[in-house]
């Protein structure tokens, strides 16, 4: 079960649940944003890495994001948002539970090697000197390509905490195992992608047990909201009733879309969800079928 912070220093925590995200790095400002989101308010000191929320029976706690799926896993902490990554890397996807994807912390965890070198698959790295900051998973996939267990594996695996892209150009390594989003850091080393380990998200996560179950559940329901808010606009026009049935095929919405009589004989005005990617296809489509005052409007927030 999740100890309190028992610390006299800390905050009193026992009656909250505890909710961990990152504390830095690349998810920590879209943690903050969508904790801003969901209506989670909270003041955090400067240096403290716990923040009592001030609206819910919440406590959030500021962890490396490394950490966070083992301390999910073992009770420590009820709810938390960190990588897929991680969840495999610390080998607890059997102790967590995935509440939902969240859309970005969008990645792949790639064996990189230099270019210009003979190294063309991972296969020509089987035996060799490999740096990374995920020793499991990258031993796990050699040991799919030589066929040993893990631990029995000839590929020579050393951890870096981080900036492993310098490993191969300091003679530390023959290839790297490391993230890539853009590969902006990895062309800049001199290294190219020569296989896919996995692609990974971040997630909202629990653990087997919550000790709030239904807090769990409204702060799960809240992300999902403003998930749907982010993958979606409104969209508004008037059509001639001649012409809804086409429309609506071209905008059926999530449900259906809502159609009300305008006060111009045989027209009607349409409201319908449409996903953000698609709108300015639909927005020509509409256009061509005689749609008029096409608009399109942002969604704040939203419930299913
Ligand atoms: N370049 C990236 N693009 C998208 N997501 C990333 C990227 N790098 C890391 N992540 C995601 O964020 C998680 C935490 O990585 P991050 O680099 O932010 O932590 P860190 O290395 O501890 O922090 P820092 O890089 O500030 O030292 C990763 O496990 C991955 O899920
Ligand atoms: O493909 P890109 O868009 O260049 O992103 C990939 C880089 O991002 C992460 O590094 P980070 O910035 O977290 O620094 P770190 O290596 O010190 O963790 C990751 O370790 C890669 O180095
Ligand atoms: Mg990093």
């Amino acid at each position: 079960m999740a100890n309190s912070f028992i610390n006299a220093s800390l905050p009193d925590t026992s009656d909250r649940m505890l909710f961990a995200v990152p504390k830095k790095g690349r998810l920590y400002d879209q943690c903050l944003g969508l904790l801003s989101s969901i209506g989670i308010e909270f003041n955090r000191k400067p240096r403290h890495d716990i923040a009592l929320v001030t609206n819910m029976p919440i406590a959030l706690v500021f962890l490396p994001a490394a950490d966070i799926a083992t301390y999910v896993a073992k009770g420590n902490i009820d709810i938390g948002i960190t990588g897929l990554d991680i969840i495999r890397e610390s080998q607890t996807e059997n102790d967590v539970a995935e509440l939902l994807r969240l859309g970005f912390g969008k990645c792949k965890l790639q064996v990189q090697a230099p270019l210009g070198h003979p190294v063309v698959s991972a296969e020509d790295l089987v035996g060799k000197r490999i740096v990374t900051s995920f020793i499991n998973l990258t031993k796990q996939r050699f040991a799919e390509l030589e066929g040993v267990d893990p631990e029995k594996i000839r590929t020579q695996v050393r951890f870096v905490s981080g900036s492993v892209e310098a490993a191969c150009g300091l003679g530390l390594a023959d290839g790297i195992v490391d993230l890539v989003e853009s590969g902006d850091t990895m062309r800049a080393a001199g290294l190219h992608a020569i296989d896919t380990i996995l692609d990974t998200e971040s997630v909202l996560i629990t653990n087997q047990h919550p000790r709030f179950p239904k807090l769990a559940e409204t702060i799960k329901k809240r992300v999902e909201g403003i998930l749907t808010a982010r993958q979606y606009v409104l969209c508004q026009y008037n059509i001639d009733r001649k012409s809804l049935e086409m429309a609506c095929r071209i905008t059926p919405g999530r449900q259906a879309p809502t159609v009300t009589p305008l006060e111009q004989n045989g027209w009607v005005a349409v409201s319908v969800m449409v996903e953000k990617k698609l709108v300015g296809d639909k927005m020509d489509a509409l256009s061509d079928i005689g749609a008029t005052d096409i608009l399109v409007l942002n969604i704040a927030n939203a419930r299913a």
